[in-house]
């Protein structure tokens, strides 16, 4: 394991225009770029309104698609590790087509290494104002995701999948060292709870955890709460987002991880004779 990784989150404004939303994240990649990164993450949906009347619109075959062609090249160009935020997916199986919520991650030689897609889908009716039900046009992920990489093993996940510690913990033990999560909360749930959450699954699980969000676009129908947010393994919160558009760096020490888990050995603590989580 290297000792130190330099990441950076790329919280780009997503509108109604894929190919500007593209052009836009480009710069962005290549800004990040710039300061010398290895691993480089995007927001959930960063190519399409989170909005069920997009999903089907914007959605893409994987492979092939032009979001998966434009991820596979950045990361090629620029010999990065790229976490694809993620894009709504279409599948087509027995003439039925179904879509999906997909986090693509890519390689430095511009490979797919694998694919997440989102497990918990985020059926909501909040008396605030926020109502979403993502069930209306997507299907449910199947698989838990983690990927080896030279930098550190990454799991993925996305938004919702973050209320379910279970999860994460199983993603752990497959051997994730950091918990990625591109997610677009919104201005009612994400004061309230996305920092605590991300901070919950990192201490829980002693991991970085990355929260990957869209900036706000107040011209949208559902206001994404940003605050894109980079936490260590000892729930240390290292960098923080606004709401508006931004590029987040931060170097990490990967030691603390190897230290914190040596130090306080909770995973090791676990009664496996009284109880188990296992992945069916
Ligand atoms: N895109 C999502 O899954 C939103 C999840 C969310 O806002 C939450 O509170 O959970």
């Amino acid at each position: 394991m290297n000792k130190k990784l330099k990441l950076a989150v790329c919280q780009n404004k997503v509108i109604a225009d894929k190919d500007k939303n593209l052009l836009k994240m480009k710069k962005m990649i290549a800004k990040a770029v710039k300061q010398g990164v290895e691993l480089i993450i995007l927001p959930e949906m960063f190519n399409c309104p989170y909005d069920n009347h997009y999903f089907p619109i914007y959605s893409e075959e994987i492979p092939g698609g032009k979001t998966y062609e434009f991820l596979s090249k950045q990361a090629k160009e620029h010999n990065i590790y790229l976490i694809g935020g993620s894009i709504p997916e279409t599948v087509v199986e027995d003439k039925d087509e179904k879509l999906y919520n997909t986090s693509l991650i890519f390689g430095p030689d511009g490979k797919l290494l694998d694919k997440h897609r989102k497990i918990h889908l985020f059926d909501v009716d909040l008396s605030d104002g926020v109502t979403f039900l993502e069930s209306n046009t997507l299907s449910y992920g199947e698989k838990v995701t983690v990927v080896e990489t030279e930098l550190i093993n990454i799991g993925v996940a996305i938004c919702y999948d973050l209320r379910f510690p279970e999860l994460m913990r199983l993603m752990v033990d497959k051997g994730a060292e950091m918990i990625i999560i591109p997610g677009a909360f919104n201005t009612v749930t994400g004061p309230a709870h996305w920092e605590t959450l991300l901070k919950a699954r990192a201490v829980d699980n002693q991991v970085f955890v990355v929260g990957a969000s869209p900036a706000r676009n107040l011209e949208a129908d559902y206001h994404a709460y940003g605050h894109s947010m980079i936490i260590d393994p000892w729930a240390e919160k290292l960098h923080e987002a606004g709401s508006k558009e931004d590029v987040i760096i931060q170097e990490i020490d990967l030691t603390k991880l190897e230290k914190i888990r040596e130090e306080l050995p909770l995973l090791k603590h676990r009664r496996s004779d009284l109880y188990k989580l296992e992945e069916i």
